[in-house]
């Protein structure tokens, strides 16, 4: 372990906190960018960073986790690893992976090559099964071999009919067969489960092999297989990666806890693990806060909990926590204005909620807040989002509707939506004033040009097809496509962009030989999906800011972003909590299924920083016109009875 050197301006508020360089070992110097960054962190954040060991950032929403976590990446590729190792930096969301890379180039560092950022599955695929199968006894993935969401669900459709109960519906049974896969795997009893659905699991562990293919699910079993089992491979990941940096910890479910602990225990990779039980919002997919517990009250792990909200003000964070039920005492930074928090009653059904909603961001608006740092939310599709679509459009409000998960899946239609981003991003700042373009630049947030020349590369590399003729190819091709001055403003239909990249970077080519099944078929799923629903290039920016607009999106996709303002219509009871479709007949969710509906209620509340509005009232019409005179939202009300 080497301790930084400084370089630049001088600096005394850290040093004794920076690790003593052994004798012999050279010293790193740190850039001035990161030094500043240092000195402008919370003491706690900066011990977080520098410290030599395992951590564990257990905070509320707000806090700086992501802001640590990204120093801590930057400091380690900067001082602490040689230029030929790397730090894996793995998350839920490739936007959350995308995010981190982009701050991490932003402090200056030269990470290419160095960091690995990418969702906890394409970890698993890319950087041990393909790296590492061929040198064991798993089957290596090929290509091709990646089933997708639809091949899915038609094999374990196949396994229920095989062991006899055809009735029941695949595609509403696909978390429950992982749920029954996952603790297979960790060797969790499976009592709980339906005996005759846990039969259909195993077969559908049997036939994966025996087809040779792998899916989500089986990435990660099969990477905890290897490291496991395979000292030399665990020997190889050190080397590459001797840290290993997890975001989002709670959403981790036990088998991807089991191969953090087998990467810790069995290889001796340094672990960052960052997470807030309190947003534990996927366990309905097995994800489960209790391994971020375990793990921070590991000795070995250093438990570092952050107070202070730097995010929202005073009153925001109180109603937040009266929501959630749970006294965190969290308070605001020194000097934050106390934010104001407003209850909207209306007396009518979801259109006066869209109404007041639209009717509140234009109030916002005219109050100069930028509209990309406005968002209304919701909690799932339905009428409440129906209704919201109906009333902007009819405005003619500018807006972004961030469609959940219509686009197709994969990291070729992942890259497509990231030169999206970047080409409406580049024409906004094209076609502002020049008095407005500086602010634009400042803020703008889409993905470098070189950023995406990376990731062009790397998909032509898992291809396996030939480098371009020279370094600039890509570059200058890329440059082309996403050029300022090209016709395709963010209004412009998306089919005829889309066209224009595949026939200028070859997507095709690239598509039929890339390993992933996803990605074989998203370019076809994709001009489909924009000819069929009429998409604007904006629309496939999905997950990523567009200038100009507001964000109209889920609890679910608002998770780890912020706005200055939020606004939630549709907090009526039957919507949030919602009722649970299981097989097919309504009921109400279970106290589990209930806490974390709460707890997704508590993620939209704490995106704010300065306003936050809830539109509640008597009721709501059903699609067929039925009156549910159900009220307010109970979580609403809980909120209102906790308080002073
Ligand atoms: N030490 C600090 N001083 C001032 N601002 C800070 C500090 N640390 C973080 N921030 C700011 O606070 C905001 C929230 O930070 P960040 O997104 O890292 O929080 P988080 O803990 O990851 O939040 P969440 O869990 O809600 O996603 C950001 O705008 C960030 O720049």
């Amino acid at each position: 372990m080497t301790s930084p050197a400084r370089r630049g301006k001088p600096h005394s508020s850290h040093p004794s906190r920076t690790p003593t360089a052994p004798r012999g070992e050279p010293m790193f110097q740190v850039s001035d960018a990161l030094l500043s960054e240092l000195e402008d962190l919370h003491p706690r954040q900066r011990e977080a960073v520098l410290h030599p060991g395992n951590v564990v950032l257990r905070a509320g929403p707000g806090s700086g986790k992501t802001r640590t976590l990204v120093a801590r990446t930057a400091y380690l590729l900067e001082t602490q690893i040689s230029a030929f190792r790397g730090v894996a930096c793995v998350t839920y969301t490739n936007a959350a992976a995308d995010e981190i890379r982009r701050r991490v180039t932003q402090r200056g560092v030269r990470a290419e090559g160095r960091i690995t950022c990418t969702t906890v599955h394409a970890f698993c695929l890319n950087e041990i099964l393909r790296a590492f199968a061929a040198l064991t006894r798993e089957p290596a993935p090929q290509a091709g071999q990646v089933l997708g969401d639809t091949a899915t669900k038609v094999l374990l459709q196949h396994c229920f009919d095989a062991v006899g109960i055809a009735e029941t519906l695949a595609q509403f049974r696909t978390g429950e067969a992982s749920r029954i896969r996952r603790a297979n795997a960790c060797n969790e009893p499976l009592d709980g489960f339906d005996p005759r659905e846990v039969a259909a699991a195993r077969l559908y562990e049997e036939q994966l092999v025996a087809r040779g293919e792998i899916d989500f699910e089986a990435m990660v079993t099969r990477a905890l297989r290897i490291v496991r089992d395979n000292e030399p491979v665990r020997d190889l990941l050190h080397a590459r990666f001797p840290h290993l940096i997890v975001d989002e910890y709670q959403d981790l479910g036990g088998v991807l806890h089991e191969l953090v602990l087998a990467l810790h225990d069995l290889a001796g990779i340094t672990v960052f693990a960052v997470g807030d039980t309190d947003q534990s919002v996927y366990g309905f997919s097995g994800a489960d806060a209790k391994y971020l517990t375990a793990l921070a009250s590991r000795e070995d792990f250093r438990d570092l909990p952050l107070e202070v909200n730097y995010r929202s003000g005073q009153n925001i964070i109180t109603h937040a926590e009266a929501a959630l039920g749970e006294s965190r005492g969290r308070k605001a930074r020194d000097g934050a204005s106390p934010g104001e928090v407003n209850a909207e009653v209306v007396e009518g059904g979801l259109d006066d909620h869209a109404r007041v909603a639209c009717d509140l961001a234009e109030q916002a608006e005219h109050q100069q807040v930028r509209p990309e740092r406005i968002a209304i939310l919701y909690p799932q599709r339905g009428p409440v989002l129906d209704t919201l679509l109906t009333e902007l459009s009819r405005r003619g409000m500018d807006f972004l509707h961030e469609r959940d998960d219509k686009l197709p899946a994969g990291t070729l239609s992942r890259f497509i939506q990231r030169c999206a981003s970047s080409a409406v991003t580049n024409y906004q700042i094209h076609a502002a004033s020049a008095e407005d373009r500086p602010s634009m630049l400042r803020r703008a947030e889409a993905p470098r040009l070189v950023a995406l020349e990376h990731a062009l590369k790397k998909l032509r590399t898992e291809a396996q097809l030939p480098p371009p003729a020279s370094r600039l190819t890509l570059l200058r091709t890329l440059q082309t496509c996403l050029d300022p001055h090209s016709l395709y403003p963010m209004s412009a239909p998306a089919h005829d962009w889309l066209q224009q990249l595949r026939d200028r970077l070859t997507l095709d080519e690239i598509a039929e030989q890339h390993p992933d099944k996803d990605n074989s078929t998203s370019l076809d799923d994709f001009a489909h999906l924009c000819q069929t629903k009429g998409l604007l290039l904006q629309d496939l920016a999905q997950g990523e800011q567009v200038l100009g607009k507001i964000l109209l999106t889920t609890y679910h996709s608002a998770k780890g972003r912020e706005f200055d303002t939020v606004i939630l219509p549709g907090l009526l009871n039957g919507i949030i909590p919602r009722r649970i479709n299981h097989r097919g007949l309504w009921r109400d969710p279970n106290p589990k299924e209930l806490a974390e509906q709460r707890r997704a209620f508590y993620v939209a509340l704490t995106r704010a920083e300065s306003a936050l509005h809830l539109i509640y009232g008597p009721g709501y019409h059903t699609k067929n016109g039925y009156w549910r005179p159900d009220g307010p939202s109970d979580f609403v009300m809980e909120m209102a009875s906790r308080l002073p």
